[in-house]
């Protein structure tokens, strides 16, 4: 093994997205596998195998206590799965703090093409008066909306904000539960599932008398792994927190 090489971990290796990055590590002329667990595979496997990374591909439920303990342990973290709200983030930063020179990359989405439609939108956001995002996803998925989709609402309302552009406009007086989708940060977000889709997500933009449409497809899973390479070849130049693959990224935005 070189000394360059990169030790990784996946984690949530039987699954749709684990099993992708398992293959794409083993690919990798500067990786090298060392341990693919699975759900109740001991986390302590990870640091017998001689880890430097992990990578977490797992479930909402699973995900925090795996990157805590790999931070514990002086792992970087390239994390892709869902579920990382305001308080996990805060509780990993106070981590991290703990822990001087290790990495955590929370991605919620690793596909470039994603990322620079959500950077798109957030700039685009700025410029029209309604904003609304749909995303569209395999029925097999369990969270919604999509951790992609709460992602982009949050970079749109920030940057609407910076401008103070008005929330939305609409004139609803009643509804069915549901109709107008979830609300993150004043951003209607719809969430469809749907046999034969793998992961999309459209953002739409209106202004009188014109529309906006910034969409993003992932037809293959393979659309991931690059920045999932990405992530672990940087991770350990980026100590602490990074939220977002465009973290790593130079877009100039
Ligand atoms: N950031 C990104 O670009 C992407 C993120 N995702 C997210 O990644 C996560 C996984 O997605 P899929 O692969 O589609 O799900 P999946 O259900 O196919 O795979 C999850 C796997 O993790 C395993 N698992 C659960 N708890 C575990 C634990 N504690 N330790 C080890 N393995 C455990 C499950 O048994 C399963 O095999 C989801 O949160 C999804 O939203 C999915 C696609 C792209
Ligand atoms: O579960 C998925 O499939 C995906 N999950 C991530 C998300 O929730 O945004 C990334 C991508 O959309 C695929």
């Amino acid at each position: 093994m070189s000394a360059q090489q990169i030790s990784v971990a996946v984690l949530g290796a039987g699954g749709r997205m684990g099993s992708e990055a398992v293959k794409a590590v083993e690919a990798a002329s500067d990786m090298q596998l060392v341990a693919a667990l699975g759900r109740g595979d001991s986390l302590d496997q990870v640091v017998e195998a001689g880890a430097t990374h992990i990578v977490d591909l797992t479930v909402p439920d699973s995900t925090e206590a795996n990157v805590h303990f790999a931070v514990e342990n002086g792992l970087h973290a390239v994390v892709g799965t869902t579920g990382w709200d305001a308080q996990r983030l805060q509780r990993l930063e106070q981590k991290l703090t703990e822990h001087a020179g290790v990495a955590v990359l929370i991605a919620p989405n690793f596909a470039l093409g994603s990322v620079l439609a959500s950077a798109f939108a957030a700039k685009a956001a700025q410029y029209f008066e309604s904003a609304e995002i749909i995303e569209l996803h395999h029925p097999n998925k369990v969270d919604a909306p999509s951790g992609t989709a709460v992602r982009t609402a949050e970079l749109m309302a920030a940057a609407r904000r910076e401008l103070h552009v008005p929330p939305s406009p609409d004139a609803t007086e009643s509804q069915l539960d549901g109709a107008r989708g979830a609300v993150v940060e004043d951003i209607h977000v719809h969430s469809v599932r749907l046999r034969g889709l793998v992961a999309h997500q459209e953002v739409l933009l209106g202004s009188a008398g014109e529309q906006l449409s910034i969409r993003h497809d992932s037809f293959d899973r393979a659309s991931f792994m690059p920045g999932v390479l990405l992530g672990l070849r940087t991770a350990a130049s980026r100590p602490g927190l990074t939220y977002g693959l465009d973290g790593y990224l130079d877009l100039g935005l």
